[in-house]
């Protein structure tokens, strides 16, 4: 089961005067579900990025199922290890639903077909199906495009799945189906899934809930 460790992640911006992370140490596994929430400003978005591989810390160890980043290719941790939704969705414009979530696939060289395929299956278990499968982003709702999202997250193979505030730009009904489905891949098929979020409802919903205060971490659930 994956499992992504921090020890003792320190992070500064280049030119700034302090670190905006101090001595982060945490531990998250697959199978649960986890929430950062802090207030604005605290260092989430920034913990976010280092654990996606987009940044390096300034300090400190980070290391998937016992590997240091430091000693893979970063470009590979990306593309094979982690996944990320985000806030505005982020999909590709021009790409219909089916391909926005069969793209990733061929681009790691599995056919074509194959990936279309297996990207219907995906997005069929999101509740995404027939005509919606050929619809660009535009015309789905919120709530459908971060199914989409979702399922290109799943396409990619990544066990860790990094989100933040999925559900900021949706409604009630739709962030209650989000969080559902994010729960159910941490606890039916063991995805280690961590969440930037706001959303009360999510803490709730997590069985971890972590607080970044003046750049420190505490796990208080
Ligand atoms: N590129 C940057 N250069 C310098 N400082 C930055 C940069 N990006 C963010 N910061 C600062 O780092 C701190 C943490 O920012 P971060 O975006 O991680 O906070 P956050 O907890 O995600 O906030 P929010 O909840 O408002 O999104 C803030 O003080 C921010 O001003």
């Amino acid at each position: 089961m994956a499992k992504l460790e921090l020890e003792n992640i320190f992070y500064r911006y280049k030119g700034a005067d302090k670190d905006v992370l101090r001595d982060i140490n945490c531990i998250f596994e697959g199978g649960k579900l986890n929430a950062i929430v802090g207030p604005s400003g605290s260092g989430k978005t920034t913990l976010l990025s280092i654990m996606a591989g987009l940044d390096e810390p300034t300090q400190g160890k980070i290391s998937i199922d016992g590997n240091d980043l430091k000693d893979m290719d970063l470009d590979e941790y990306r593309r094979d290890n982690v996944s990320m939704i985000f806030q505005a969705f982020q999909l590709f414009p021009l790409l219909t639903a089916l391909e926005n979530v069969s793209f990733p696939m061929e681009y790691k060289g599995i056919p074509k077909e194959e990936a279309r395929e297996k990207g219907k299956m995906v997005l069929d278990s999101l509740g995404i199906d027939g005509d919606k499968l050929s619809r660009y982003p535009s015309n789905l709702s919120g709530g459908e495009q971060q199914r989409v999202a979702i399922g290109r997250t799943l396409a990619t193979g990544a066990k860790v799945i990094l989100a933040d505030e999925p559900t900021g730009n949706l409604d009630d009904e739709n962030s209650e189906r989000i969080i559902d489905i994010l729960k159910q891949l941490a606890h039916q098929q063991d995805f280690c899934i961590i969440i930037v979020t706001h959303d009360m409802e999510i803490a709730e919903e997590s069985d971890h809930v972590w607080r970044i205060k003046d750049g420190t971490i505490e796990m208080i659930k």
